[in-house]
């Protein structure tokens, strides 16, 4: 089921939380809708449930217009950070109660019923505890009976609002991978909600990555982590190093240092130099491309990586990480002075970037 959204917004009072949405999402996949809380997420999501209306905007499932059509006629499904099992029905019950109660003619057989439920409960890896009450299972049992709850009455659409929310880690990377996997065997179309970006790399085909009410960008997990559209999506996405400077002719100067750009800028004054971790070089000797001096605060072995915590010596800035192979710095330690450089990173002039590609910058 292919989701259409045209010029989605909504207010609540004065309040615009959603401006102008547009979406276009193909059928089959999982989709992740990630953004800081409040940015409008949990609206949209059931903007398109049909449990909240727009201002104005249209929705389309599969080419049919859907706006006006109650929530109960959509055929979606929700599931819920906290969703709220029957207490006093079993596992079985509650996974059946969907067809349990459509009327009549609708209403497949016991016999059928069981066996639906049946082949949920298999898949949900859960078969065993049919019987249980849903006090006695742990908190990722219970998301799980709430998902095969939400997939019985078969929705074109299965909606996530944060569904794992509540869970510990470990519990979460585990059933988040097993969605993934439910979806590429079942093969229905789901938008599902977080605001932790590892999440939505992790499970999303594609990632739509919402701000104040706005989409700022949408693509796979790859395109936004390689070539985010906006300041915020490189800042919101994965831990980002940011250096102050200002920028003069051809040169980037951070405190007394003038870093050598590629080519003279346009743009002059106050700017920004974003660097992930993984593109901070280090050398023990200033040169021509490691000159801003750093001071070594921790080092963290990790694996094959060495995770570095730098202090800015003698220009103005805040605590900055580094990730690198460990063969490269064998002998880093605390207090040690280094040179910092990089390959890498992009360059701000405030919410513009200043070359489209990742800039180099040399001493
Ligand atoms: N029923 C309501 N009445 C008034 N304001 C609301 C209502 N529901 C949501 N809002 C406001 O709309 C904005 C968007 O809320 P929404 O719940 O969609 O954000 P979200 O991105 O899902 O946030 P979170 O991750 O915290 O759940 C917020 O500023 C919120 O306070």
């Amino acid at each position: 089921m292919s989701i259409q959204i045209e010029g989605i917004h909504k207010s609540f009072g004065k309040t615009r939380v959603l401006h102008d949405i547009n979406l276009d999402l193909p059928s089959g996949q999982l989709v992740g809708l990630l953004g800081p809380s409040g940015s409008g997420k949990t609206t949209l999501l059931r903007i398109i449930a049909g449990l909240e209306q727009a201002n104005g905007g249209r929705i389309h499932f599969n080419g049919t217009e859907v706006t006006d059509l109650h929530a109960r006629d959509r055929q979606v499904g929700f599931v819920f950070q906290h969703y709220a099992l029957f207490r006093h029905m079993t596992v079985f019950d509650n996974i059946a109660f969907g067809l349990s109660i459509r009327p009549k003619r609708e209403r497949p057989s016991t016999n059928d019923i069981k066996q639906r439920v049946g082949s949920l409960l298999e898949m949900i890896q859960l078969s065993h505890l049919a019987d249980r009450f849903p006090a006695q299972l742990s908190g990722g049992q219970r998301q799980r009976v709430a998902l095969a709850r939400a997939l019985a009455v078969e929705p074109r659409v299965l909606l996530l609002d944060e569904p794992f929310g509540a869970l510990d880690a470990q519990v979460r990377k585990e059933l988040r991978r097993w969605l993934r996997r439910l979806h590429d065997e079942l093969h229905f179309t789901s938008i599902f909600v977080t605001h932790d970006q590892e999440e939505a790399l992790d499970v999303s085909d594609q990632v739509v990555v919402m701000s104040q009410g706005r989409v700022e960008q949408i693509g796979s997990p790859d395109d936004i982590w390689q070539q985010p559209a906006s300041r915020f999506v490189l800042e919101f996405l994965g831990e980002v190093n940011k250096i102050d400077g200002e920028i003069h002719g051809s040169r980037f100067k951070v405190g007394h240092y003038p870093l050598q750009l590629p080519v003279a800028s346009h743009r002059q004054g106050q700017a920004s130099w974003y660097l992930r971790p993984h593109e901070i070089s280090l050398s023990t000797q200033a040169d021509a491309r490691h000159s801003l001096p750093v001071q070594v605060t921790d080092v963290n072995p990790r694996g094959a990586l060495l995770r570095l915590e730098l202090e800015p010596q003698d220009w103005p800035g805040p605590l900055l990480e580094a990730e690198l192979p460990r063969q490269q710095l064998e002998q880093a330690r605390r207090g040690q002075t280094l040179y910092l450089g990089s390959q890498g990173g992009r360059l701000y002039v405030g919410d513009q970037q200043l070359t489209d590609d990742s800039l180099a910058l040399t001493a």
